[in-house]
Parts: structure tokens; C-alpha cells; sequence
């Protein structure tokens, strides 16, 4: 019988199908507090993308400056760039089941990923917070970020009010929205989340990175350098 991932780079398990699951919400809303319970909880990849954008940011590269500077003025790197980090980290994880927090932010993030990646998400789940808590976090979170500063911190506000709302709607006309209020202790909305992850369907869907058609699988060839562009069925 035909392997389904053969071809690839071997860091995929043959066979396995792929769960992803976007936690979006406001800048300081948790989503990081919570995707680390759902790690430990319930065997999770964390990816977060700006976490991948940060780490980018460091190196010392014409690409590296400008997300940095775009970060810096609380502006959204371009969706390509992101895509591509997201679908790397996904290739070397071996794992089957991700997070992916902070995307889509935009509806041009959500059109590139269904675009370059097309594994729908079992659903997407919002954290729920208010304007007032989440800056108050953000202000004494410690985490040495240049963008949790006041001035960054409005421009974010208002980036995730103008272009997540659209994403919020789109996903939540599919059926696929989960909310969840974020406004109290971690430990309180890690017990809806929870309800929510145990709910998840444990079939999943049953789709593999092999199983992404031939122009595709090229087109990441280029982008991630790391498949091997062979057809599946070989
Ligand atoms: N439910 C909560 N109540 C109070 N503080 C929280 C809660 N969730 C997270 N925090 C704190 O708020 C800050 C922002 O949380 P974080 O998970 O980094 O949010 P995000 O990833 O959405 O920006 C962190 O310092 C975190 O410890
Ligand atoms: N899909 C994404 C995610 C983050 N970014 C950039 C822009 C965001 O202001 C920064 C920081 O994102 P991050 O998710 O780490 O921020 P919060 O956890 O919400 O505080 O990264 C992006 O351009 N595109
Ligand atoms: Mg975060």
C-alpha cells in the first residue's frame, strides 16, 4: 500500500493527520497562558507566531530588520512570511496536533494559509477580553518585548479591532468559533477551554501533508527547502 507521506523529509510519521486548532484574541488576552495548560493537557504543539516573527527578527538579515521594525511600530508582518515559518516549524515537529496562536490575524493571513497550508482548522478558539485588562497585563508582563510598550500597545489594539474582527466573523459563520471569557483567573478559563478540547472529535480529519497537491508541495519545496518533491504515490 502507498505510504502517504513518502517523499517527505521523514520528519512526518506516515499516515498521520494533521489537527490544527488557531487560538486568536487581543494582544495580552492569554492566549499563550492558555495554549501551555492545552500543551500539557492535552499533548499539543504550541506555535506561536510571534514567537516565530521574534526569533526571525533576530537574525541578521534584510528580512530580520523588517519584521523587527514592523513589530516594533505594531504592524503585521506580510502573511507569506508567516505562512512559511508556521508550515516549517509544522514539517519539523513530527508531532500531529498543533496550536497556532496569534493567526490568522487578518483576513490576508487566513487567504495565504488556506492558500499554502488548506488543512481547515477542527475550529478557532477566542479568547474573550476586555481592552482595560488586557493592557493592564500587558504593562506587567516582564517579558523584555519592544512592542509592550503604551504607543505599540494602542496601534496592536486597533490592528485587532480593524482586521481580526473579519476573521472572528468568518469563522464564526462556518460554525467553527469557540469563545471563551478571558477576563478571569488563568485557571477559570482553562476550564472552559478545557470542556472544549475535550469535546474535539478524536477521528480528526483525515488529511495529510502529502495528501496537498503537486504545485503545492513545489511551491513549499521553495519556500521551506526542506521537502523532497517527490509524488506521494510513487
Ligand atoms: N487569565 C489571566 N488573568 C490574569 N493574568 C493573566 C491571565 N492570562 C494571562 N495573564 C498574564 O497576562 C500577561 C499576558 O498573557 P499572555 O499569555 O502572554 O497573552 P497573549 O499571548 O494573548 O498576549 C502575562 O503576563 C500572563 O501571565
Ligand atoms: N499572524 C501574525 C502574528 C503576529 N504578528 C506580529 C504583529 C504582532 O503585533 C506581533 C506580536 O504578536 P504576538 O502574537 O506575540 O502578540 P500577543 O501575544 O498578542 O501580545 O507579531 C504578525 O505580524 N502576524
Ligand atoms: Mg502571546
Amino acid at each position: 500500500m502507498a505510504d502517504a507521506n513518502k517523499g517527505y523529509d521523514g520528519s512526518m510519521p506516515p499516515g498521520k493527520k494533521l489537527k490544527i486548532v488557531f487560538v486568536i484574541g487581543g494582544p495580552g488576552s492569554g492566549k499563550g497562558t492558555q495554549c501551555s495548560k492545552i500543551v500539557n493537557q492535552f499533548g499539543f504543539t504550541h506555535l506561536s507566531a510571534g514567537d516565530l516573527l521574534r526569533q526571525e527578527a533576530k537574525s541578521n538579515t534584510e528580512q530580520g530588520t523588517m519584521i523587527k521594525n514592523l513589530m516594533h511600530e505594531g504592524k503585521l508582518v506580510s502573511s507569506e512570511i508567516i505562512v512559511r515559518l508556521l508550515l516549517k516549524a509544522i514539517l519539523a515537529s513530527g508531532n500531529d496536533k498543533f496550536l497556532i496562536d496569534g493567526f490568522p490575524r487578518h483576513e490576508e493571513n487566513r487567504r495565504a494559509y488556506e492558500k499554502i497550508v488548506n488543512i481547515d482548522p477542527e475550529f478557532v478558539l477566542l479568547i474573550d477580553c476586555s481592552r482595560e485588562e488586557m493592557e493592564r497585563r500587558i504593562l506587567h508582563r516582564n517579558q523584555g518585548r519592544d512592542d509592550d510598550n503604551v504607543d505599540t500597545i494602542r496601534r496592536r489594539f486597533e490592528v485587532f479591532q480593524e482586521s481580526t474582527l473579519p476573521v472572528i466573523q468568518h469563522y464564526e459563520k462556518m460554525g467553527k468559533l469557540r469563545r471563551v471569557d478571558g477576563n478571569r483567573q488563568p485557571d477559570m478559563v482553562f476550564e472552559d477551554v478545557k470542556a472544549i478540547f475535550a469535546q474535539m472529535n478524536t477521528q480528526g480529519r483525515n488529511v495529510t501533508i502529502a495528501q496537498t497537491n503537486p504545485f503545492k508541495r513545489w511551491f513549499l519545496h521553495l519556500c521551506c527547502g526542506c521537502f523532497d518533491v517527490q509524488d506521494g504515490r510513487n
